[in-house]
């Protein structure tokens, strides 16, 4: 299948050259219609109170308080009809209940949980045979984030060169979509713009949109073809199968449409990928930068799982500090702040001193004392890394699960060191998601005796 996939990527690339010779040519018929558009309003809106025209109208207060999408977003979500960007709507209600009854049912979670495994072995097993390499730990978690939750959405398991390349063919495209949804775009302050597309903004976005469509279309043909031939495992309840079920009972309830599908599959890799790589980051970075911190997870390491075996799902309970460490990476380094007014509130919590003892140090120990008091679930409004209420994530279990896991996995069986002449770097950028600036490249060690195990 994905020997079709591969090679999209012409689809999506072209230049983003001649803005500027848009925007003098274009100048001119804004203002033409941007007058004769304020007349109009201004006539049609003869009953409403004074204020200002709505032209000028920053919509700034919507963007923040209902989630109105960005025009980027909106068509990269086949017209905010997705989880992430729709309203509190029936559609949004039903996205939801699938998602969390069906996608992360428990059944589904232990099998992810599994996969997740078998993806975190793969990658202790090459970082092994790769020794003294420097290793990009975010693109490498990335990775096994996204194989693991396609391999969730579409039931197939990618290996070899394939993994590798629809790896990096994806991160590409959703790295550029992200870019295209955080950059500052005059139409959606202006709406009367919009028809301009002046930075080209929605021209690109509909061009990326078209490539993402491709995929899914080849990961949708491609399940079809094996359900026909009887080649999916009758067990295997994997989301598509089920989503194209559920469309094909035409419930009034319901009302799954193939746009929805997607959509939801492109909320569900986009939300779950980058969060996860980047909370596994700066966990590695704050301790690199706090080694006695990383001596005392893995005396926690050995002390659960041994030098003699390999981390499971079943260790992870026992796993206190590594616990505490993840809890402590997410109160500094939020990688999803969410969109609407919790924002500000969670940024300031997790940075004020009155709910927090030197709340700028890097101290797992704190979440040690009081462990109970601070969960995921969005009880303490000190704590929000997943949010809260209505809108919690709706892969907190599975996110949590894959970052603790790769975590312990990672310094189970590696001891970590920079690459000689290069230092931390804690620069945040500023985003959709909160990333590094510069990625943590770092030299894993094998740490573990029976070097069987890396096999
Ligand atoms: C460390 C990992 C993760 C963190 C910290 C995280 C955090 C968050 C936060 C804060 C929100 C709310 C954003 C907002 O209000 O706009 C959110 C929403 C969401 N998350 Fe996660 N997330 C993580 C992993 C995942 C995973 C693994 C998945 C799926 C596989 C996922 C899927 C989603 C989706 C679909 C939403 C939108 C829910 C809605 O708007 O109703 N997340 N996440």
């Amino acid at each position: 299948m994905i020997s079709k996939i591969s090679g999209w990527s012409w689809w999506w690339k072209d230049g983003s050259n001649g803005e500027g010779e848009v925007v003098v040519s274009v100048l001119v018929a804004v203002l033409v219609v941007a007058s004769w558009y304020i007349i109009r309003r201004s006539r049609r809106n003869g009953m409403l109170p004074p204020g200002p025209r709505s032209f000028l109208k920053l919509q700034l207060d919507a963007t923040f308080a209902n989630r109105d999408p960005p025009i980027a977003a909106s068509v990269l979500s086949y017209g905010a009809i997705d989880i992430v960007w729709n309203s509190n709507n029936p559609e949004w209600r039903m996205l939801r209940k699938i998602s969390i009854h069906e996608l992360f049912s428990n059944k589904n979670l232990d099998s992810c949980y599994d996969h997740c495994r078998q993806e975190v072995r793969k990658i202790v097993r090459d970082l092994y045979y790769k020794i003294d390499a420097p290793i990009n730990i975010c693109e490498q978690v990335f990775l096994t984030a996204l194989i693991v939750i396609m391999g969730m959405l579409w039931g197939g398991k990618l290996e070899g060169e394939e993994r590798t390349s629809v790896g990096a063919e994806f991160r590409q495209l959703f790295d550029e979509m992200v870019e295209l949804m955080e950059r500052p775009n005059v139409s959606d302050l202006f709406p009367v713009l919009r028809w301009f597309d002046i930075q080209g903004i929605e021209r690109r976005a509909k061009t990326l949109s078209g490539g993402m469509e491709w995929i899914l279309n080849s990961v949708i043909d491609q399940h079809m073809k094996m359900d026909k031939a009887n080649q999916v495992h009758k067990e295997s309840k994997n989301f598509i199968k089920f989503l194209l079920e559920l469309m094909e009972q035409q419930d009034a309830k319901t009302q799954m449409t193939m746009p929805h599908l997607k959509a939801l599959f492109i909320d569900i890799v986009g939300a779950g990928t980058d969060t996860t790589s980047t909370t596994v980051e700066w966990a590695m970075t704050e301790m690199m930068q706090h080694p006695q911190v990383m001596r005392k997870v893995q005396e926690e390491l050995d002390e659960v799982v041994g030098m003699n075996n390999m981390v499971e799902e079943s260790h992870l309970l026992k796993l206190h500090y590594v616990d505490a460490v993840v809890k402590e990476t997410l109160r500094l380094h939020p990688p999803a702040p969410p969109v609407d007014s919790a924002l500000s509130q969670f940024i300031l919590h997790s940075w004020d001193p009155e709910a927090w003892d030197n709340p700028l140090d890097f101290r797992p120990e704190r979440f040690l004392s009081d462990f109970k008091k601070y969960d995921y679930r969005g009880n303490d409004y000190n704590y929000l890394p997943f949010c809260s209420g209505r809108r919690i994530c709706v892969g907190l279990t599975l996110g949590e699960t894959m970052v603790k896991f790769v975590l312990a996995c990672l310094l189970h069986s590696f001891d970590w060191r920079l690459p000689e002449g290069t230092s931390l770097d804690f620069t945040e950028k500023f985003g959709i998601v909160l990333k590094k600036w510069t990625p943590l490249v770092a030299i894993p060690n094998p740490r573990l005796l029976n070097l069987e195990l890396y096999n």
